[in-house]
């Protein structure tokens, strides 16, 4: 969708912005540029909608060579969204939003119900900060504002210039989620710029590391992180890397342990073989539906310790079976403890760990789409994980085909 062949920039005082840049940006893709400040990311960028004119090489967009396209008509199908954002001052949020309509001929009835239209999806209510002006918006209402104003005309491609740079991390956060959100929906072609590594893994489909006007590195955030292609994108993505590669690298299938499966109402005496048979210390424990209630622990079968408490572990003794008999034999509803603590295939391995500290577990179970059980995640697995996820971007293989050298094979 936008593509660069061999694009040089010097300007006129000598200053050599960018070198003999390639890359390509498929449509619907959200590429960010990152790196230290003056690397020439936003020369890069401005050379697209042509706020800057290359001094060799040409850039495509949808095919098309840029220099013979009318700058104001090729700006049409291009949102820019800058750091400093460029609201018109005596403008009101809803003018403003309408910006690009207004130059397109719409009819003020038409800017007004758009210009809502785009407020809402951003998060603002038209109501209440329609007739506002922007000295009466925080810094990140005003950012969701140049957000809105890009995206009037419908156009295919956005540029985005540290779009939130200026607001606080917290804000910042919440501006790339809803971003994020906006882009599944939308999928626009984007190109980001950003000097910030954890935003441009947050948001980029691929990252483009800048060095000095050079790319060093065009990839997935999990590549860039797991594999640097050279020590300056090393360094730049910081010796942490490892742990932020955690928040990229999803849970798969064969990354999980299989411990034993027993269900609510099976008897006590048949999960406690269950489990002797399989050595096993704990078992997973499914309801009548196979949906996942919780875990039971062998330590407290062998003790001959009773039914656990119900203020301690929430069980849900079948009261119908408990009524049906006083002799009924004791089921492993009599001994299960609630377990809350579950993902869905795919999350972030990142998130899993946060899971197991939040509710100080040894594991976490792991449910597919239709939320039926598949296996646990523990921290030794966890750790095997992103071992094997790094090790498969550093050969170009899938993580399945990865076997990995633990410090008792060596
Ligand atoms: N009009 C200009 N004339 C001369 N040099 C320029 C001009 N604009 C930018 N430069 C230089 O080109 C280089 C790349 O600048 P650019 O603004 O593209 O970098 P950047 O990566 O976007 O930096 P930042 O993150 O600080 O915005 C820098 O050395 C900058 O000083």
């Amino acid at each position: 969708m936008i593509r660069f062949e061999n694009v040089t920039k010097r300007y006129p005082d000598g200053t050599s912005a960018v070198h003999e840049l390639s890359l390509e940006v498929a449509r619907g893709e959200l590429v960010t540029l990152v790196g230290p400040s003056g690397c020439g990311k936003t020369t890069t960028m401005k050379m697209v909608n042509r706020l800057i004119e290359p001094t060799s090489g040409r850039i495509l967009l949808d095919g098309e060579d840029i220099s013979t396209v009318d700058p104001v008509e090729l700006r049409r199908r291009i949102g820019y969204v800058i750091q400093q954002v460029g609201l018109f001052p005596h403008k009101t949020v809803l003018d403003n939003t309408a910006t690009v309509p207004f130059l397109l001929g719409w009819s003020k009835a038409e800017r007004r119900k758009r210009a809502a239209e785009l407020l809402e999806m951003v998060g603002l209510d038209p109501a209440r900060y329609g007739d506002r002006y922007p000295d009466q918006l925080s810094g990140g209402q005003r950012q969701r504002v140049g957000v809105a104003r890009a995206l009037a005309a419908d156009p295919p491609v956005l540029l985005m210039d540290e779009p939130f740079g200026a607001v606080d991390p917290v804000v910042r956060e919440h501006l790339q989620n809803e971003f994020l959100k906006l882009q599944s929906t939308l999928h626009k072609t984007v190109l980001f710029v950003t000097h910030d590594i954890e935003e441009a893994v947050r948001l980029g489909d691929r990252i483009a590391v800048y060095g000095d006007g050079r790319i060093e590195q065009f990839d997935p955030p999990a590549k860039v992180l797991g594999a640097p292609a050279t020590p300056y994108v090393a360094d730049f993505v910081g010796a942490d890397r490892g742990l932020k590669r955690l928040s990229v690298t999803p849970i798969e299938r064969g990354d999980l342990e299989e411990p034993p499966v027993v269900h609510l109402d099976d008897p006590i005496d048949k999960a406690r073989a269950r489990m002797r048979s399989e050595g096993a210390r704990w078992a997973v424990v499914l309801d009548d539906a196979d949906e996942l209630h919780g875990w039971l622990a062998a330590d407290a079968l062998d003790t001959g310790a009773g039914p656990v408490a119900d203020a301690d572990a929430k069980t849900d003794t079948t009261a119908a079976a408990k009524a049906a008999g006083k002799n009924a034999p004791p089921t492993v509803a009599d001994h299960a403890r609630r377990m809350e603590a579950w993902l869905p295939l795919g999350s972030p391995l990142k998130q899993a760990f946060s899971s197991m500290l939040q509710h100080d577990a040894g594991w976490i179970a792991v449910l597919d789409d239709a939320d039926r059980f598949v296996g646990v995640l523990t921290p030794g697995r966890l750790h095997e994980a992103l071992r094997r996820s790094i090790d498969a971007d550093e050969r170009d293989v899938s993580r399945d085909e990865v076997e990995l050298e633990t410090v008792a094979d060596a």
